[in-house]
């Protein structure tokens, strides 16, 4: 469009019809196939694997590395608590059997001097190993939404449906994670520890009860293992019914005033009652899994109370051993099970928290894999039109597919937008104008073709027909994204990496225009009254208290505010007047920015330099065409021009 340009186009030889592409790429066959949410989940038990995602922490923070040093310190203290509380126990209830008062007072003043210095440590031990979980949990959360909200990782995922319930994931997934993976740890650190101190102990009292004690603990863990292992599955699964019943809820309360517009409570209801039946009838898998479980774990904690007195018990009636040893040999039986079962009672534990490793791993490789993924090649360098002038926008042989594949939309498209220039993309609905965009604004990779764009990502803007509206101020409203939503290097419209050579010119020298400015381009749009009526409001919830044509022409004032190099505008005045409609063009053509225009209206020609036409081909495909339209006419609009809408 650089120089006169007439193209049209009809589908391509590389499908030479619609059967054979689908028979090179399947779409869905024909019919519903209804898939329970989740059903076909299951976990991919890789925890070994996954288990590292917590190791970045504390390779790079060296006070937490001090910060658990200490907490393991506090560990081997409570072992060492515990040891003395074993002998001190032994000694008290010796004295008592043996009815010798002074020395039962004496005894009772130690252990409860013990008491007094030894409770301490195993509180101060909890609160540290919490405190710590905690700023692991900070960590890596932060770290996952950074990845999350990096290159659009968000959209990619939610168009590609590769994982479910990423919220879900970055908050309760990541905090049972630390706290489970630093309970676990320390937990067996103190059953190693306990294990040989206590040996020690009860193999000095009587070697036999010892032997006892690894037949029962090793028995009893090999039982419970077998019987446990479906909870893996049944907990990986609840997670994730949980979360989408959550979901549920959450977009009723989004989409409450369309929902009763369209009195679809019933229908709603219906939904969410069969995703909370969905998590209900998981929950009592899992319930059951559990009970039988618990069955065998109880019979086995209450025999424990009985076995080493039993065992020890024929040397207390030949008098070998006094009545505090079997209480000592009790406790230290205790101590020695727990830890060698530490399996049996932490099944429970270690199944829900080996599913909450497989959806973390799973939700790190799909942000990974959403980096490499796309055909469509795309740099931000000056592409050179044929009348020898730079163009903004150089479209070469593009071939548009929706994401995974399904649809094949435009083919072999080629096209080009200069700086200054305008272009309007007309057609039925469904041909693929916004997914055009899409392609163009870098958010749809799939296909093939090239894309060339003279502009850092954050000198593009987007104006859909919805405009999103952010918590806070109006002037937020106008403002926003006060940040660029990448780093200058990102400015490629596919996954090339190729550093940018585009100048940033948006805001010039990073400053954000001032409240004289958004006044008075808010006016320009015609939106000078909600200062009136929301003022410093942050609180207001301004999907709902702002129209739909109000909503669009605050993503007017974010355009004009923002001066990016290109601006994306999809059915951007669908909502709009006429008049108001072509006053909004008239000042974005005084403004010099270079902008391509989604939309349905005729009356669109008059405010654009080109025409590009989308039509059926009668062969399910889509032909295309690109014309040059009358040069348009820039109004003069005195208010127009008193306004500071500079060029990029
Ligand atoms: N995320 C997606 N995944 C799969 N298919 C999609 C996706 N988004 C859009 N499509 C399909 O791609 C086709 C083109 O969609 P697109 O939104 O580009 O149409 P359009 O020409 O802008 O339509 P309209 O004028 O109705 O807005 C449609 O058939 C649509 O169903």
């Amino acid at each position: 469009m650089c120089g006169p340009q007439t193209l049209s186009h009809s589908p391509p030889a590389i499908f030479q019809d619609r059967t054979s592409y689908q028979r090179f790429n399947p779409g869905p066959k024909p019919g519903f196939l209804i898939v329970p949410i989740n059903q076909n989940r299951r976990p991919r038990t890789r925890i070994f694997l996954h288990l590292q995602l917590g190791l970045p922490y504390w390779q790079s923070e060296s006070s937490a590395r001090w910060k658990l040093a200490g907490v393991v310190g506090l560990t081997l203290a409570t072992t060492a608590v515990s040891v003395v509380f074993n002998f001190l126990g032994r000694d008290f209830f010796t004295a008592l059997s043996e009815k010798d008062e002074v020395q039962f007072k004496y005894q009772l003043v130690k252990y409860l001097g013990g008491f007094a210095l030894g409770i301490p440590v195993f509180v101060f031990k909890s609160y540290y190993q919490s405190k710590l979980a905690l700023e692991w949990r900070q960590w890596m959360t932060e770290r996952l939404l950074t990845d999350y909200l990096a290159d659009r990782t968000f959209y990619g995922l939610q168009q590609s449906g590769e994982v479910d319930n990423p919220d879900q994931r970055i908050s309760s997934d990541v905090a049972t994670f630390t706290d489970t993976a630093m309970g676990l740890s320390l937990t067996l650190l103190n059953a190693g520890i306990d294990l040989v101190s206590f040996s020690g102990i009860l193999f000095s009292i009587y070697p036999p009860l010892f032997a006892a004690l690894l037949v029962y603990s090793l028995g009893g863990t090999a039982a419970s293992v077998a019987l446990g292992k479906n909870l893996v599955t049944l907990n990986f699964t609840q997670e994730a019914r949980e979360a989408d019943f959550r979901y549920g809820l959450v977009r009723v309360r989004e989409n409450a005033e369309s929902i009763a517009f369209y009195g679809g409570d019933q229908d709603e209801k219906e939904l969410l009652k069969q995703r909370l039946q969905a998590a209900v009838s998981n929950y009592l898998g899992l319930l059951t899994a559990s009970r039988n479980l618990d069955f065998f774990t109880s019979f086995y904690r209450y025999l424990i109370q009985l076995l080493p007195a039993a065992v020890v018990a024929p040397l207390y009636f030949q008098g070998k051993i006094d009545f505090g040893v079997i209480n000592q040999s009790q406790s230290a039986f205790n101590h020695i099970l727990n830890d060698v079962s530490l399996v049996i009672y932490q099944i429970e534990a270690l199944a829900g928290f080996s599913a909450v490793v497989d959806r973390l791993g799973e939700f790190q490789e799909a942000m990974t894999g959403e980096g490499s993924r796309g055909a469509v090649s795309g740099q931000s360098h000056e592409a050179v039109g044929p009348t020898g002038r730079p163009a903004l926008l150089q479209i070469h042989d593009l071939t548009v597919v929706t994401p995974r594949g399904n649809n094949l939309l435009l083919q072999n498209l080629d096209l080009q937008v200069c700086p200054g220039s305008s272009l309007l993309v007309m057609g039925p609905s469904g041909a693929g104008k916004t997914s055009l965009l899409r392609a163009v604004a870098g958010l749809w990779c799939e296909g093939r073709g090239r894309i060339e764009l003279g502009a850092a990502r954050r000198e593009v803007i987007f104006l859909p027909q919805r405009p999103y509206m952010v918590l806070g101020s109006l002037r937020d409203q106008a403002l926003y994204p006060r940040e660029p939503a990448l780093s200058d290097d990102g400015n490629s419209t596919s996954t090339s990496s190729a550093p940018s050579s585009a100048p940033s010119s948006a805001p010039p020298g990073g400053q954000l225009p001032d409240d004289w400015e958004v006044l008075r381009v808010l006016e320009l749009v015609q939106l000078g009254h909600l200062l009136t009526r929301y003022g410093e409001d942050v609180g207001a919830d301004w999907s709902s208290c702002l129209s739909l044509g109000e909503q669009q022409r605050l993503g007017w004032a974010r355009l004009l505010l923002s001066r990016p190099k290109l601006a994306l505008l999809d059915e951007a005045t669908s909502a709009l007047d006429q008049d108001t409609e072509a006053r909004l063009y008239k000042v974005l053509q005084q403004s010099g920015i270079t902008y391509i225009s989604v939309g349905h209206r005729s009356t669109l020609r008059e405010f654009h330099k080109t025409l590009l036409q989308l039509r059926p081909d009668g062969a399910g495909g889509v032909a295309w065409e690109v014309r040059q339209l009358a040069e348009p006419q820039v109004a003069a609009e005195a208010e127009a021009a008193t306004v500071r809408v500079t060029a990029p």
